[in-house]
Protein backbone atom coordinates (compact mmCIF):
# COMPACT_ATOMS: atom_id res chain seq x y z
CA UNK A 1 0.00 0.00 0.00
CA UNK A 2 3.00 2.12 0.94
CA UNK A 3 3.95 1.96 -3.36
CA UNK A 4 0.52 2.51 -3.94
CA UNK A 5 -0.37 5.61 -1.62
CA UNK A 6 3.16 7.07 -3.57
CA UNK A 7 1.70 6.24 -6.83
CA UNK A 8 -1.99 7.80 -6.44
CA UNK A 9 -1.06 10.53 -5.66
CA UNK A 10 1.77 10.93 -8.54
CA UNK A 11 -1.52 10.02 -11.08
CA UNK A 12 -4.09 12.36 -9.67
CA UNK A 13 -2.73 15.67 -10.55
CA UNK A 14 -2.05 15.78 -13.79
CA UNK A 15 -6.73 15.04 -14.61
CA UNK A 16 -7.27 17.81 -11.69
CA UNK A 17 -5.17 20.45 -13.57
CA UNK A 18 -7.82 20.07 -16.53
CA UNK A 19 -10.42 19.55 -14.23
CA UNK A 20 -13.51 22.28 -15.14
CA UNK A 21 -14.47 22.73 -11.13
CA UNK A 22 -11.05 22.65 -10.38
CA UNK A 23 -9.87 25.00 -12.83
CA UNK A 24 -12.93 26.81 -11.88
CA UNK A 25 -12.48 27.50 -8.41
CA UNK A 26 -8.26 27.32 -8.29
CA UNK A 27 -7.67 28.89 -11.62
CA UNK A 28 -7.22 32.53 -12.83
CA UNK A 29 -10.15 34.04 -15.17
CA UNK A 30 -8.49 34.55 -19.11
CA UNK A 31 -10.99 34.89 -22.40
CA UNK A 32 -12.39 31.22 -23.52
CA UNK A 33 -9.85 30.25 -26.28
CA UNK A 34 -9.22 26.52 -28.07
CA UNK A 35 -6.34 26.33 -25.33
CA UNK A 36 -8.33 27.24 -22.63
CA UNK A 37 -12.04 26.04 -23.17
CA UNK A 38 -13.28 26.98 -20.09
CA UNK A 39 -11.95 30.61 -19.58
CA UNK A 40 -9.94 29.61 -16.70
CA UNK A 41 -6.34 28.45 -16.80
CA UNK A 42 -3.59 28.03 -14.21
CA UNK A 43 -0.34 29.91 -14.50
CA UNK A 44 2.95 27.97 -14.28
CA UNK A 45 3.71 29.26 -10.83
CA UNK A 46 0.38 27.99 -9.69
CA UNK A 47 0.40 24.73 -11.41
CA UNK A 48 4.19 24.17 -10.71
CA UNK A 49 3.61 24.38 -6.64
CA UNK A 50 0.04 22.52 -6.79
CA UNK A 51 2.19 19.78 -8.66
CA UNK A 52 5.65 20.28 -6.86
CA UNK A 53 4.81 21.10 -3.21
CA UNK A 54 3.89 17.20 -2.75
CA UNK A 55 7.59 16.25 -3.25
CA UNK A 56 9.41 19.03 -1.18
CA UNK A 57 7.07 17.37 1.28
CA UNK A 58 8.43 14.15 0.66
CA UNK A 59 11.68 14.95 0.56
CA UNK A 60 11.59 16.44 4.16
CA UNK A 61 9.38 13.34 4.85
CA UNK A 62 11.84 10.89 3.93
CA UNK A 63 14.97 12.44 5.69
CA UNK A 64 13.42 12.53 8.69
CA UNK A 65 11.67 9.09 8.52
CA UNK A 66 14.25 7.02 8.95
CA UNK A 67 16.03 7.93 12.17
CA UNK A 68 12.57 8.36 14.20
CA UNK A 69 11.77 4.78 13.15
CA UNK A 70 15.73 3.45 14.07
CA UNK A 71 14.03 5.19 17.35
CA UNK A 72 10.23 4.21 18.03
CA UNK A 73 10.09 1.28 15.51
CA UNK A 74 9.29 0.70 11.50
CA UNK A 75 5.97 -0.20 12.48
CA UNK A 76 3.99 1.80 15.28
CA UNK A 77 5.92 4.98 13.06
CA UNK A 78 4.13 3.53 9.53
CA UNK A 79 0.18 4.68 10.84
CA UNK A 80 1.46 7.81 12.50
CA UNK A 81 2.80 8.48 9.06
CA UNK A 82 -0.35 7.21 7.70
CA UNK A 83 -2.33 9.78 10.30
CA UNK A 84 0.23 13.12 8.54
CA UNK A 85 -1.08 11.64 4.85
CA UNK A 86 -4.80 11.72 5.90
CA UNK A 87 -4.61 15.27 7.54
CA UNK A 88 -3.27 16.80 4.32
CA UNK A 89 -5.88 15.06 2.21
CA UNK A 90 -8.25 16.50 4.56
CA UNK A 91 -7.25 19.98 4.23
CA UNK A 92 -6.98 19.92 0.12
CA UNK A 93 -11.20 18.07 0.48
CA UNK A 94 -12.16 21.26 2.90
CA UNK A 95 -10.43 23.87 1.16
CA UNK A 96 -12.27 26.91 0.06
CA UNK A 97 -12.98 28.65 -3.17
CA UNK A 98 -9.82 30.15 -4.33
CA UNK A 99 -7.83 29.18 -1.80
CA UNK A 100 -5.21 27.40 -3.83
CA UNK A 101 -2.28 27.74 -1.46
CA UNK A 102 -4.82 25.92 0.58
CA UNK A 103 -4.67 22.76 -1.88
CA UNK A 104 -0.65 23.43 -2.12
CA UNK A 105 -0.51 23.02 1.90
CA UNK A 106 -2.36 20.26 2.24
CA UNK A 107 -0.30 18.59 -0.60
CA UNK A 108 2.32 19.71 1.38
CA UNK A 109 1.33 18.04 4.49
CA UNK A 110 0.43 14.70 2.66
CA UNK A 111 3.45 14.85 0.86
CA UNK A 112 5.18 13.99 4.26
CA UNK A 113 3.58 11.15 4.41
CA UNK A 114 3.95 10.21 1.32
CA UNK A 115 7.80 10.67 1.68
CA UNK A 116 8.12 9.24 4.84
CA UNK A 117 6.15 5.57 3.65
CA UNK A 118 8.20 6.01 0.63
CA UNK A 119 11.02 5.05 3.17
CA UNK A 120 9.31 2.81 5.62
CA UNK A 121 7.35 0.75 3.26
CA UNK A 122 10.74 -0.71 1.10
CA UNK A 123 12.93 -0.79 4.77
CA UNK A 124 9.79 -2.64 6.34
CA UNK A 125 9.61 -5.22 3.44
CA UNK A 126 13.30 -5.62 2.99
CA UNK A 127 13.79 -6.48 6.65
CA UNK A 128 11.13 -8.93 6.75
CA UNK A 129 11.11 -10.92 3.63
CA UNK A 130 13.27 -14.01 2.69
CA UNK A 131 16.37 -13.44 1.18
CA UNK A 132 15.47 -15.43 -2.14
CA UNK A 133 12.44 -13.14 -2.56
CA UNK A 134 13.73 -9.73 -1.65
CA UNK A 135 14.71 -8.53 -5.02
CA UNK A 136 10.99 -9.37 -6.48
CA UNK A 137 9.16 -8.14 -3.03
CA UNK A 138 11.51 -4.30 -3.96
CA UNK A 139 10.32 -4.89 -7.40
CA UNK A 140 7.00 -5.12 -6.55
CA UNK A 141 6.87 -1.38 -4.54
CA UNK A 142 7.37 -0.06 -7.54
CA UNK A 143 4.55 -2.00 -9.24
CA UNK A 144 2.56 -0.81 -6.65
CA UNK A 145 3.30 2.40 -7.45
CA UNK A 146 2.07 2.23 -11.17
CA UNK A 147 -1.03 0.18 -10.04
CA UNK A 148 -1.66 3.79 -8.06
CA UNK A 149 -1.07 5.93 -11.05
CA UNK A 150 -3.66 3.89 -12.80
CA UNK A 151 -6.24 3.88 -10.61
CA UNK A 152 -5.86 7.10 -10.06
CA UNK A 153 -5.91 7.63 -13.81
CA UNK A 154 -9.35 5.62 -13.64
CA UNK A 155 -11.00 7.65 -11.15
CA UNK A 156 -10.13 10.84 -12.43
CA UNK A 157 -11.88 9.73 -15.91
CA UNK A 158 -14.90 8.37 -13.80
CA UNK A 159 -15.28 11.71 -12.31
CA UNK A 160 -13.65 14.86 -14.35
CA UNK A 161 -17.19 15.33 -16.46
CA UNK A 162 -19.13 16.36 -12.99
CA UNK A 163 -20.16 19.53 -12.73
CA UNK A 164 -19.93 19.87 -8.97
CA UNK A 165 -16.89 19.39 -6.58
CA UNK A 166 -17.15 15.58 -6.42
CA UNK A 167 -14.96 15.50 -9.95
CA UNK A 168 -12.12 16.20 -7.82
CA UNK A 169 -12.95 16.07 -4.24
CA UNK A 170 -13.84 12.57 -4.88
CA UNK A 171 -10.48 11.06 -6.31
CA UNK A 172 -8.99 13.60 -3.84
CA UNK A 173 -11.04 11.58 -0.81
CA UNK A 174 -10.22 8.39 -1.95
CA UNK A 175 -6.74 8.62 -1.18
CA UNK A 176 -7.58 8.39 2.37
CA UNK A 177 -8.90 4.94 1.69
CA UNK A 178 -5.56 3.46 1.05
CA UNK A 179 -4.02 5.22 4.17
CA UNK A 180 -7.02 4.12 6.31
CA UNK A 181 -5.73 0.39 5.03
CA UNK A 182 -1.82 0.63 5.46
CA UNK A 183 -2.14 2.89 9.11
CA UNK A 184 -4.59 -0.15 10.20
CA UNK A 185 -3.00 -2.93 8.61
CA UNK A 186 0.11 -2.80 9.85
CA UNK A 187 -1.21 -2.84 13.73
CA UNK A 188 -2.04 -6.51 12.66
CA UNK A 189 1.23 -7.19 11.32
CA UNK A 190 4.53 -7.29 13.99
CA UNK A 191 7.38 -5.15 14.23
CA UNK A 192 10.53 -5.85 11.90
CA UNK A 193 12.82 -8.35 13.57
CA UNK A 194 15.87 -6.34 12.41
CA UNK A 195 14.21 -3.24 15.16
CA UNK A 196 13.29 -6.77 17.48
CA UNK A 197 16.81 -7.35 17.57
CA UNK A 198 18.65 -4.13 18.50
CA UNK A 199 15.86 -3.34 20.97
CA UNK A 200 16.53 -6.09 23.17
CA UNK A 201 13.44 -8.38 22.02
CA UNK A 202 15.48 -11.02 19.84
CA UNK A 203 12.76 -13.86 20.90
CA UNK A 204 10.31 -11.74 19.06
CA UNK A 205 12.29 -11.37 16.56
CA UNK A 206 12.97 -15.36 16.22
CA UNK A 207 9.33 -16.15 16.27
CA UNK A 208 8.66 -13.10 13.30
CA UNK A 209 10.74 -14.43 11.22
CA UNK A 210 10.06 -18.06 11.28
CA UNK A 211 6.45 -16.75 10.53
CA UNK A 212 7.43 -14.62 7.77
CA UNK A 213 10.14 -17.23 6.04
CA UNK A 214 7.83 -20.52 6.70
CA UNK A 215 10.63 -22.30 8.72
CA UNK A 216 10.74 -23.87 12.18
CA UNK A 217 12.44 -21.42 14.86
CA UNK A 218 15.39 -23.71 15.73
CA UNK A 219 15.92 -24.09 11.28
CA UNK A 220 19.97 -23.90 9.79
CA UNK A 221 18.90 -21.19 7.96
CA UNK A 222 17.37 -19.29 10.60
CA UNK A 223 19.64 -19.51 12.98
CA UNK A 224 22.41 -18.68 10.52
CA UNK A 225 20.55 -15.29 10.01
CA UNK A 226 20.14 -14.52 13.49
CA UNK A 227 23.97 -15.08 13.84
CA UNK A 228 24.71 -12.73 11.17
CA UNK A 229 21.96 -10.45 12.21
CA UNK A 230 23.43 -10.92 15.98
CA UNK A 231 27.19 -9.99 14.81
CA UNK A 232 26.10 -7.12 12.90
CA UNK A 233 24.22 -5.56 15.86
CA UNK A 234 27.35 -6.07 17.94
CA UNK A 235 29.79 -4.64 15.78
CA UNK A 236 28.02 -1.79 14.97
CA UNK A 237 26.70 -0.86 18.11
CA UNK A 238 28.12 2.47 19.75
CA UNK A 239 29.04 5.79 18.66
CA UNK A 240 28.42 5.91 15.13
CA UNK A 241 27.31 9.03 13.70
CA UNK A 242 24.67 8.75 10.72
CA UNK A 243 27.23 10.47 8.44
CA UNK A 244 29.17 7.47 8.81
CA UNK A 245 27.00 6.05 5.99
CA UNK A 246 28.75 8.41 3.73
CA UNK A 247 32.35 8.51 5.50
CA UNK A 248 32.21 4.77 5.84
CA UNK A 249 34.58 2.27 3.38
CA UNK A 250 33.70 2.77 -0.07
CA UNK A 251 30.35 4.75 0.78
CA UNK A 252 31.30 8.07 -0.72
CA UNK A 253 31.13 6.49 -3.92
CA UNK A 254 27.98 4.09 -3.32
CA UNK A 255 25.90 6.87 -2.16
CA UNK A 256 26.54 9.46 -4.83
CA UNK A 257 25.88 6.78 -7.25
CA UNK A 258 22.95 5.86 -5.47
CA UNK A 259 21.54 9.29 -5.48
CA UNK A 260 22.62 10.06 -9.48
CA UNK A 261 20.58 6.65 -9.92
CA UNK A 262 17.32 7.82 -8.32
CA UNK A 263 17.99 11.22 -9.96
CA UNK A 264 18.50 9.75 -13.37
CA UNK A 265 15.62 7.60 -13.04
CA UNK A 266 13.33 11.19 -12.58
CA UNK A 267 15.31 12.87 -15.50
CA UNK A 268 14.57 10.11 -17.74
CA UNK A 269 11.52 11.70 -17.91
CA UNK A 270 8.39 9.35 -17.50
CA UNK A 271 7.21 12.33 -14.93
CA UNK A 272 6.90 14.35 -17.79
CA UNK A 273 4.39 12.20 -18.97
CA UNK A 274 2.62 11.15 -15.45
CA UNK A 275 2.52 14.47 -14.46
CA UNK A 276 1.37 16.87 -17.24
CA UNK A 277 0.37 13.69 -19.69
CA UNK A 278 -3.10 15.10 -19.88
CA UNK A 279 -1.79 18.40 -20.95
CA UNK A 280 0.43 17.30 -23.40
CA UNK A 281 -1.75 15.24 -25.03
CA UNK A 282 -4.73 17.24 -25.34
CA UNK A 283 -6.10 18.12 -28.71
CA UNK A 284 -3.78 15.29 -30.03
CA UNK A 285 -6.66 13.96 -31.81
CA UNK A 286 -8.14 11.50 -28.77
CA UNK A 287 -11.34 13.24 -27.71
CA UNK A 288 -11.23 12.65 -23.98
CA UNK A 289 -7.37 13.57 -22.62
CA UNK A 290 -8.07 11.10 -19.99
CA UNK A 291 -8.30 8.32 -21.29
CA UNK A 292 -4.25 8.78 -23.03
CA UNK A 293 -3.57 9.05 -19.01
CA UNK A 294 -5.07 5.38 -18.95
CA UNK A 295 -3.44 4.33 -21.77
CA UNK A 296 0.07 5.71 -20.28
CA UNK A 297 -0.73 4.29 -16.99
CA UNK A 298 -2.32 1.16 -18.30
CA UNK A 299 1.08 0.08 -20.40
CA UNK A 300 3.06 1.08 -17.25
CA UNK A 301 1.26 -1.17 -15.35
CA UNK A 302 1.69 -3.79 -17.66
CA UNK A 303 5.43 -3.38 -18.67
CA UNK A 304 6.49 -3.14 -14.54
CA UNK A 305 4.71 -6.83 -14.25
CA UNK A 306 7.04 -7.77 -16.98
CA UNK A 307 9.80 -5.44 -14.81
CA UNK A 308 9.17 -7.88 -12.10
CA UNK A 309 10.06 -10.76 -13.79
CA UNK A 310 13.04 -9.02 -15.56
CA UNK A 311 14.71 -8.00 -11.68
CA UNK A 312 14.62 -11.94 -11.90
CA UNK A 313 16.21 -13.30 -14.66
CA UNK A 314 18.32 -10.24 -16.16
CA UNK A 315 20.93 -8.17 -15.05
CA UNK A 316 21.13 -5.54 -13.80
CA UNK A 317 23.64 -3.20 -15.93
CA UNK A 318 22.46 -4.27 -19.12
CA UNK A 319 19.08 -3.89 -18.89
CA UNK A 320 19.30 0.06 -17.36
CA UNK A 321 22.00 0.99 -20.45
CA UNK A 322 19.99 -0.69 -22.77
CA UNK A 323 16.92 0.99 -21.89
CA UNK A 324 18.92 4.02 -21.76
CA UNK A 325 19.59 4.01 -24.98
CA UNK A 326 16.34 3.29 -26.01
CA UNK A 327 14.26 5.85 -24.03
CA UNK A 328 16.75 7.86 -25.71
CA UNK A 329 15.85 7.03 -28.71
CA UNK A 330 11.76 7.51 -28.12
CA UNK A 331 12.59 11.12 -27.15
CA UNK A 332 14.40 12.35 -29.46
CA UNK A 333 11.37 11.03 -32.23
CA UNK A 334 8.71 12.51 -29.40
CA UNK A 335 10.21 16.05 -29.42
CA UNK A 336 11.04 16.14 -33.21
CA UNK A 337 7.68 15.08 -34.35
CA UNK A 338 6.52 17.59 -31.55
CA UNK A 339 8.39 20.47 -32.12
CA UNK A 340 8.54 20.17 -35.90
CA UNK A 341 5.12 18.78 -37.20
CA UNK A 342 2.87 18.62 -34.26
CA UNK A 343 3.14 21.92 -32.78
CA UNK A 344 2.49 23.92 -35.82
CA UNK A 345 -0.48 21.69 -37.69
CA UNK A 346 -3.90 22.87 -37.31
CA UNK A 347 -6.33 21.35 -34.59
CA UNK A 348 -8.07 18.38 -35.81
CA UNK A 349 -6.32 18.31 -38.78
CA UNK A 350 -5.01 15.21 -40.15
CA UNK A 351 -1.56 15.98 -39.93
CA UNK A 352 -1.68 16.89 -36.32
CA UNK A 353 -3.54 13.76 -35.63
CA UNK A 354 -1.12 11.53 -37.39
CA UNK A 355 1.53 13.42 -35.92
CA UNK A 356 -0.10 13.62 -32.61
CA UNK A 357 -0.45 9.40 -32.76
CA UNK A 358 2.88 8.83 -33.46
CA UNK A 359 4.07 10.37 -30.26
CA UNK A 360 1.47 8.97 -27.82
CA UNK A 361 3.06 5.38 -29.94
CA UNK A 362 6.66 6.93 -29.16
CA UNK A 363 5.59 7.89 -25.57
CA UNK A 364 4.31 4.34 -24.77
CA UNK A 365 7.30 2.71 -26.28
CA UNK A 366 9.38 5.41 -23.83
CA UNK A 367 7.19 3.88 -21.13
CA UNK A 368 7.77 0.13 -21.34
CA UNK A 369 11.50 0.82 -22.08
CA UNK A 370 11.41 3.00 -17.98
CA UNK A 371 8.94 0.23 -16.47
CA UNK A 372 10.17 -2.89 -17.32
CA UNK A 373 14.03 -1.22 -15.97
CA UNK A 374 14.48 2.07 -14.78
CA UNK A 375 11.11 2.31 -13.06
CA UNK A 376 11.87 -1.14 -10.65
CA UNK A 377 15.93 -1.79 -11.24
CA UNK A 378 16.79 1.48 -9.87
CA UNK A 379 15.31 0.38 -6.24
CA UNK A 380 16.86 -2.84 -6.58
CA UNK A 381 20.05 -1.76 -7.58
CA UNK A 382 19.98 1.27 -4.13
CA UNK A 383 18.26 -1.78 -2.40
CA UNK A 384 21.35 -4.09 -2.80
CA UNK A 385 24.50 -1.46 -3.11
CA UNK A 386 24.81 -1.08 0.69
CA UNK A 387 26.10 -2.92 3.52
CA UNK A 388 23.55 -3.40 6.13
CA UNK A 389 24.64 -1.23 8.79
CA UNK A 390 24.35 1.98 6.26
CA UNK A 391 21.51 0.48 4.53
CA UNK A 392 18.89 2.89 5.93
CA UNK A 393 20.68 6.12 5.41
CA UNK A 394 22.08 5.16 2.08
CA UNK A 395 18.65 4.83 0.77
CA UNK A 396 17.26 7.55 2.33
CA UNK A 397 19.90 9.75 0.61
CA UNK A 398 19.21 8.03 -2.61
CA UNK A 399 15.32 8.22 -2.08
CA UNK A 400 15.24 12.40 -1.37
CA UNK A 401 17.79 12.48 -4.49
CA UNK A 402 14.39 10.85 -6.78
CA UNK A 403 11.75 13.20 -4.39
CA UNK A 404 13.96 16.76 -4.95
CA UNK A 405 14.45 15.73 -9.15
CA UNK A 406 10.69 14.94 -9.30
CA UNK A 407 10.07 18.53 -7.67
CA UNK A 408 12.42 19.85 -9.68
CA UNK A 409 10.77 18.28 -12.67
CA UNK A 410 7.07 18.88 -11.33
CA UNK A 411 8.02 22.43 -10.90
CA UNK A 412 9.54 23.80 -13.70
CA UNK A 413 7.95 21.63 -16.51
CA UNK A 414 5.25 24.48 -17.03
CA UNK A 415 8.03 27.11 -17.90
CA UNK A 416 10.39 24.72 -19.70
CA UNK A 417 7.56 23.71 -21.97
CA UNK A 418 6.28 27.15 -22.34
CA UNK A 419 9.40 28.31 -23.63
CA UNK A 420 10.47 25.56 -25.69
CA UNK A 421 7.40 23.47 -26.22
CA UNK A 422 8.12 19.75 -27.06
CA UNK A 423 11.89 20.66 -27.96
CA UNK A 424 11.77 19.91 -23.97
CA UNK A 425 12.22 16.22 -25.17
CA UNK A 426 15.61 17.05 -26.44
CA UNK A 427 16.81 17.38 -22.54
CA UNK A 428 15.38 14.32 -21.47
CA UNK A 429 17.29 12.63 -24.33
CA UNK A 430 20.65 14.02 -23.42
CA UNK A 431 19.99 13.16 -19.61
CA UNK A 432 18.81 9.41 -21.24
CA UNK A 433 22.11 9.41 -22.76
CA UNK A 434 24.00 10.15 -19.76
CA UNK A 435 21.78 8.13 -17.46
CA UNK A 436 24.00 5.13 -19.93
CA UNK A 437 27.47 6.67 -18.98
CA UNK A 438 26.38 6.65 -15.12
CA UNK A 439 25.08 3.14 -15.56
CA UNK A 440 27.68 1.48 -18.47
CA UNK A 441 31.13 3.14 -16.21
CA UNK A 442 29.99 3.42 -12.32
CA UNK A 443 27.57 0.76 -11.53
CA UNK A 444 28.70 -2.88 -10.18
CA UNK A 445 26.65 -5.94 -11.53
CA UNK A 446 24.98 -6.98 -8.45
CA UNK A 447 22.70 -9.61 -9.81
CA UNK A 448 22.80 -13.23 -9.05
CA UNK A 449 25.31 -11.95 -6.26
CA UNK A 450 24.79 -12.17 -2.46
CA UNK A 451 24.62 -8.43 -0.89
CA UNK A 452 27.66 -9.44 1.15
CA UNK A 453 29.64 -10.05 -2.50
CA UNK A 454 28.22 -7.07 -3.52
CA UNK A 455 29.29 -5.10 -0.70
CA UNK A 456 33.50 -6.97 -0.82
CA UNK A 457 33.07 -5.92 -4.66
CA UNK A 458 33.04 -2.31 -4.15
CA UNK A 459 35.52 -2.63 -1.47
CA UNK A 460 37.37 -4.69 -3.59
CA UNK A 461 37.10 -1.77 -6.28
CA UNK A 462 36.13 -4.33 -8.58
CA UNK A 463 36.20 -2.70 -13.01
CA UNK A 464 31.99 -1.74 -13.27
CA UNK A 465 32.73 -2.99 -16.91
CA UNK A 466 33.22 -6.85 -17.01
CA UNK A 467 31.83 -6.81 -13.20
CA UNK A 468 29.18 -9.19 -14.35
CA UNK A 469 31.86 -11.70 -14.98
CA UNK A 470 33.57 -10.72 -11.49
CA UNK A 471 33.90 -14.08 -9.60
CA UNK A 472 36.02 -14.46 -6.24
CA UNK A 473 38.52 -16.63 -6.90
CA UNK A 474 38.76 -19.36 -3.44
CA UNK A 475 40.99 -17.46 -1.90
CA UNK A 476 39.68 -14.32 -2.39
CA UNK A 477 36.02 -15.62 -1.11
CA UNK A 478 37.74 -17.26 1.89
CA UNK A 479 39.58 -14.36 3.59
CA UNK A 480 37.43 -11.49 2.18
CA UNK A 481 34.20 -12.78 3.89
CA UNK A 482 35.35 -12.31 7.09
CA UNK A 483 36.21 -8.54 5.86
CA UNK A 484 32.24 -7.42 4.41
CA UNK A 485 31.58 -4.13 5.73
CA UNK A 486 28.90 -4.83 8.29
CA UNK A 487 31.66 -7.34 9.46
CA UNK A 488 33.84 -4.42 10.13
CA UNK A 489 34.99 -3.00 13.69
CA UNK A 490 34.61 0.60 11.90
CA UNK A 491 35.85 3.26 14.45
CA UNK A 492 33.36 6.14 14.71
CA UNK A 493 32.96 7.91 11.50
CA UNK A 494 34.54 5.23 9.75
CA UNK A 495 37.31 7.92 9.15
CA UNK A 496 40.18 5.40 10.80
CA UNK A 497 40.31 3.61 7.53
CA UNK A 498 43.55 3.38 5.66
CA UNK A 499 42.76 3.80 2.17
CA UNK A 500 43.64 1.89 -1.18
CA UNK A 501 45.91 4.91 -1.77
CA UNK A 502 47.55 4.43 1.63
CA UNK A 503 48.36 0.62 0.74
CA UNK A 504 50.72 1.97 -1.57
CA UNK A 505 50.20 -1.24 -3.78
CA UNK A 506 47.63 -1.80 -5.52
CA UNK A 507 45.72 -5.01 -4.61
CA UNK A 508 47.15 -5.59 -1.46
CA UNK A 509 45.50 -5.81 1.97
CA UNK A 510 47.51 -6.05 4.62
CA UNK A 511 47.68 -7.65 8.41
CA UNK A 512 45.53 -10.95 6.75
CA UNK A 513 48.40 -13.27 6.00
CA UNK A 514 46.46 -14.90 3.29
CA UNK A 515 45.55 -11.34 1.46
CA UNK A 516 49.05 -10.33 0.83
CA UNK A 517 49.71 -9.39 -2.46
CA UNK A 518 46.53 -11.34 -3.42
CA UNK A 519 45.94 -10.57 -7.17
CA UNK A 520 42.36 -10.69 -7.67
CA UNK A 521 40.93 -11.99 -11.22
CA UNK A 522 43.89 -10.57 -12.84
CA UNK A 523 41.92 -7.18 -13.18
CA UNK A 524 43.44 -4.46 -10.99
CA UNK A 525 41.26 -4.21 -8.10
CA UNK A 526 43.17 -2.46 -5.40
CA UNK A 527 41.75 -3.08 -1.75
CA UNK A 528 41.07 -1.50 0.81
CA UNK A 529 43.92 -2.19 2.85
CA UNK A 530 43.48 -3.67 6.28
CA UNK A 531 44.81 -2.94 9.67
CA UNK A 532 45.71 -5.59 12.43
CA UNK A 533 43.24 -7.88 13.77
CA UNK A 534 40.62 -7.06 10.71
CA UNK A 535 40.43 -3.31 11.78
CA UNK A 536 39.84 -0.77 9.16
O1 LIG B 1 6.09 4.55 -12.88
C1 LIG B 1 6.43 5.90 -12.83
C2 LIG B 1 6.65 6.35 -11.43
O2 LIG B 1 7.80 5.73 -10.90
C3 LIG B 1 8.57 6.69 -10.21
O3 LIG B 1 9.64 7.09 -11.01
C4 LIG B 1 9.07 6.10 -8.91
O4 LIG B 1 9.86 4.97 -9.11
C5 LIG B 1 7.65 7.84 -9.99
O5 LIG B 1 8.29 9.07 -9.74
C6 LIG B 1 6.88 7.82 -11.25
O6 LIG B 1 5.73 8.58 -11.17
Amino acid sequence: MGGFIFGYDTGQISGFLEMRVFLERFGERTPVTNEHQYGYYFTNVRSGLIVGLLSIGTLIGCLIAGPLANKYGRKWCIPAWCGIFSIGVVAQVAVGTGDWVGIVMGRWTAGLGVGALSVLVPLYMSETSPVNVRGAVVACYQLFITIGIFTADCINYGTESRNDTGSYRIPMGVGWIWALILGVGIIFLPESPRHDFNHNNPSRARTTMSKFYGLPETHPMLNSEFAEIEQVMRLTAGNHPWYEAITGPRMFYRVALAMALQMLQQLTGANYFFYYGTSIFQGVGIDNSYVTAMILGSVNVGATFFGVWMARHFRRRESLYIAALWQFMCFIVFASVGQFIFKDAEIGSSTAKTAGTVMIVFACLFIVGFATTWGPLVWACIGEMFPYRYRAVGMACATSANWFWNFMLAFFTPFITGDIQYAYGYVFAGCNLAAFVVVFFFLIESSGKTLEEVDQMYLLHVKPIGSAKFEFDEETRKGIGAVGTDKMDIEAKGLGIRKKEEAGVGGVMQGEGEFENADYSGSNHPVTSLGGNGRL
